[in-house]
């Protein structure tokens, strides 16, 4: 068995969630190297001998990374762990889907759950989920990461996990707008459940397995999101309710929002397969500026009365 201290780690993206995750494996003894586009160290060096490549890159430069990835050699061996929550705009490819195409021969791992960083930074007990159709991979993540303060748990449905907390960020955008216009705790519990049964609806068509969107990586990370003013997410919906122009909200934001870009992408998805997503498409339409937080709400209440469930 390899000492930890001998398993290098190339964490790629130096954001909020890259500084974390490097931090956690940091701690269990392993050799981390950290890439930024703006940093120091090349690439090329951070990757040198790497078992283990982990993404924390925000989705808009993921396809640009990975490509840059191609063109530097790498064990066979050489495991994948992404943790970006987006979807591709051009292709509707979740990470790991892109990771996967490029790098056919290797083992992909998502990293997903209830994990808002800035309560990780300061070692407050949190769990996740790792996932991956090669279950000693995902094994080897759940290693790296583990703590008595971060119970990581391995899953073998990767799309599932990576789609619960990819699809959560546009609920959250819409109850970031609940709470915003103060509408209670039973409306914001009829979103997050009427969410939840539309992130299934849309995740099932990608191949997720119903039971994985009521795990850490689905409705833990809903619950997380959509509850705590840490969640940028969250802020973009909590900040329009307060008047706000998205323009304005996004200058100010620290760090990503991914929910704004899945949003577009989601709407474009549900509508070609003829997907009912009511939540997503008002969210869509408060973005674009179409309507206000009031008049979003108006239309999913004044939605056709009909049965909870098509059983
Ligand atoms: N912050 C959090 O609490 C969590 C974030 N995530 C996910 O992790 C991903 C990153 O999030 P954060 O670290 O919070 O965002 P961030 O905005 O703090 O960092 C994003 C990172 O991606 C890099 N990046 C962006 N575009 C790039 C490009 N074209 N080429 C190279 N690098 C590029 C940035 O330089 C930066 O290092 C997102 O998909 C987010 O949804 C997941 C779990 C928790
Ligand atoms: O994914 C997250 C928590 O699990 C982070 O949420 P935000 O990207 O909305 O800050």
């Amino acid at each position: 068995m390899i000492a930890v201290q001998e398993i290098t780690i190339a964490i790629l993206g130096a954001g909020a969630w890259g500084a974390s995750l490097a931090n956690l494996a940091i701690a269990n003894g392993y050799t981390v190297r950290l890439w930024s586009r703006r940093g120091s160290e090349t690439l090329k060096a951070v990757l040198q001998d790497a078992q283990i490549v982990v993404s924390a890159i925000s989705m808009k430069g993921v396809r640009d990374v990975v490509s840059q990835v191609q063109s530097f050699p790498l064990s066979p061996e050489t495991i994948f762990v992404t943790a970006t929550k987006g979807l591709d705009p051009q292709t509707t490819r979740t990470p790991s889907q892109i990771w996967q195409t490029a790098f056919p021969s290797h083992a992909v791992v998502v990293l997903s759950g209830p994990n808002l960083s800035q309560e990780i930074q300061q070692s407050l007990p949190a769990a996740t989920v790792v996932a991956s159709s090669i279950a000693t991979a995902a094994e080897q993540a759940q290693l790296v990461f583990s703590s008595p303060r971060f119970r990581v748990y391995t899953n073998p449905d990767p799309v599932g996990v990576e789609l619960g907390g990819t699809l959560k960020n546009v609920i959250a955008i819409a109850a970031g707008v609940c709470d915003g216009l103060q509408l209670g705790t039973n409306a914001k519990a009829a979103l997050v459940t009427r969410g939840l049964t539309e992130i299934i609806r849309i995740g099932n068509f990608w191949g997720a397995k119903t039971e994985t969107f009521y795990g850490l990586s689905g409705l833990g990370d809903l619950l997380a999101t959509c509850n705590s003013p840490l969640s940028r997410n969250y802020q973009v919906g909590y900040q329009m309710a307060g008047g706000k122009t998205l323009t304005e909200i996004l200058a100010n934001l620290p760090g990503t929002a991914e929910g704004v870009n899945t949003c577009e992408v989601l709407v474009q998805l549900a509508k070609q397969q003829n997907i009912t997503m009511p939540i997503t498409e008002q969210v869509y339409r408060l973005l674009q500026g179409e309507v206000t937080p009031r008049q979003a709400l108006d239309e999913l209440m004044l939605r056709d009365i009909k049965p909870e469930y098509n059983y």
